[in-house]
């Protein structure tokens, strides 16, 4: 009988994603995996939920205490990030290092089973010909999460199992309240789960960074304003800033070194070109020459046209097609052939 563990986080996708596989004669035991110190509310009732659903599909239940690798792998980069003038994107690197990597082998080595399933709306196929794992987007385009999922390696993804890529959100929750699952009607979660936790985000970086007055500038380096640290702005950013200008006034760089915030207007916060580094190629090997493609510089920012340049030292270089707005040091850039997600690395620079 082919088994496989299910990553649990108490919502309807997992939940769901658990029931399917049950459903079609898999050996499911359900997992979660306890990752946040302190704020354990969101975890603790997430844990009471997929007890639940274990219990429901009377299936086995294993929570594993993951909260010292959070700590460091995501509460301790996005500190130490923002506190640069960085903006980490935290999930893509929280799937690889302390979801994936370390629920298989949990599954392989304590379970004995050499799989996993999540509640991930993507979709990975095997490519013979290139002796690969590919990475798709999720049939549903509006639920795609493959943007977050393009750091995990081709063992990871030999490894996994997304049993809702094929799905719509709504035909999930129809298959949720076909179970009867308890968490059918569970509400949709809004925001990182750091965020949903704390707030928001400045409330979470408030507990960790001490706040530094200093000035907001233009890009001439007139005095605007005051801010109280630049880890509460992002690059982007518009709302919030406190300055009354003539035309609208966007954040376009974090100066950690003079703890600055510079403003300029949209078209200074545009680029079109940047560099990527740390790049995990998935669905093709690193091509030698330049590719084409098309690229989100952001979860939900429009795919544009790329020039993809390999760089020497395996760095790549972006030009885009048309400039792109709020290109942020510290996020992720992934780039697609239609479907399929061929990379993706961390922006690095302008
Ligand atoms: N703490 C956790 N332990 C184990 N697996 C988890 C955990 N958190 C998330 N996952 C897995 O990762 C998937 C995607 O997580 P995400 O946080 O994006 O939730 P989601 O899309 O709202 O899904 P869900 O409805 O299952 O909460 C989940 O469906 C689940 O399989």
């Amino acid at each position: 009988m082919n088994k496989v563990v299910v990553g649990l986080s108490g919502g309807v996708d997992s939940s769901v994603a658990a029931a399917v596989l049950h459903h079609q004669g898999y050996k499911v035991e359900g997992l979660t995996l306890w990752l946040m110190k302190g704020k354990g509310q969101c975890c603790s009732e997430g844990m009471v939920d997929a007890a639940k659903i274990c219990e429901q599909l009377e299936i086995p239940y294993h929570i594993v205490d993951s909260r010292d690798l959070f700590q460091e792998n995501i509460v301790d980069y996005l500190v130490s990030g923002y506190e640069q003038g960085i903006t980490p994107l935290p999930c893509s690197q929280c799937n690889r290092a302390v979801k994936f990597a370390p629920m298989l082998q949990y599954a392989q080595k304590e379970l004995g089973i050499d799989k996993i399933a999540t509640g991930h709306y993507a979709r990975i196929r095997y490519d013979k010909a290139s002796d690969r794992y590919q990475l798709l987007r999720a049939v549903d385009r509006h639920k795609d999460q493959s943007y977050f999922l393009y750091d995990l390696t081709q063992e990871l993804l030999a490894g996994t199992i997304f049993p809702l890529g094929n799905t719509t959100k709504n035909e999930t929750r129809r298959i949720a309240a076909e179970f009867n699952l308890s968490t059918a009607n569970k509400p949709e979660s809004q925001d990182l789960c750091l965020v949903e936790s704390h707030g928001s985000m400045r409330d979470f970086l408030d507990k960790y960074i001490n706040r530094q007055e200093g000035d907001v500038v233009d890009l001439e380096g007139n005095i605007l304003g005051k801010h109280q640290g630049i880890h509460h702005y992002t690059i982007g950013q518009r709302k919030g800033l406190g300055i009354a200008a003539a035309q609208p006034l966007y954040v376009v760089k974090l100066d950690a070194v003079m703890n600055r915030v510079i403003v300029g207007d949209r078209t200074s916060g545009s680029c079109s070109e940047c560099t990527v580094k740390r790049i995990n190629w998935v669905s093709i090997a690193q091509p030698k020459t330049p590719i084409r493609a098309s690229v989100q510089v952001r979860y939900r920012s429009k795919p544009v046209g790329v020039n993809v340049i390999p760089l020497e030292d395996s760095r790549i270089r972006l030009v885009f097609d048309e400039p792109q707005f709020g290109i942020t040091p510290g996020q992720a850039a992934v780039w697609y052939d239609d479907d399929v997600l061929l990379a993706g690395g961390i922006i690095e620079k302008e």
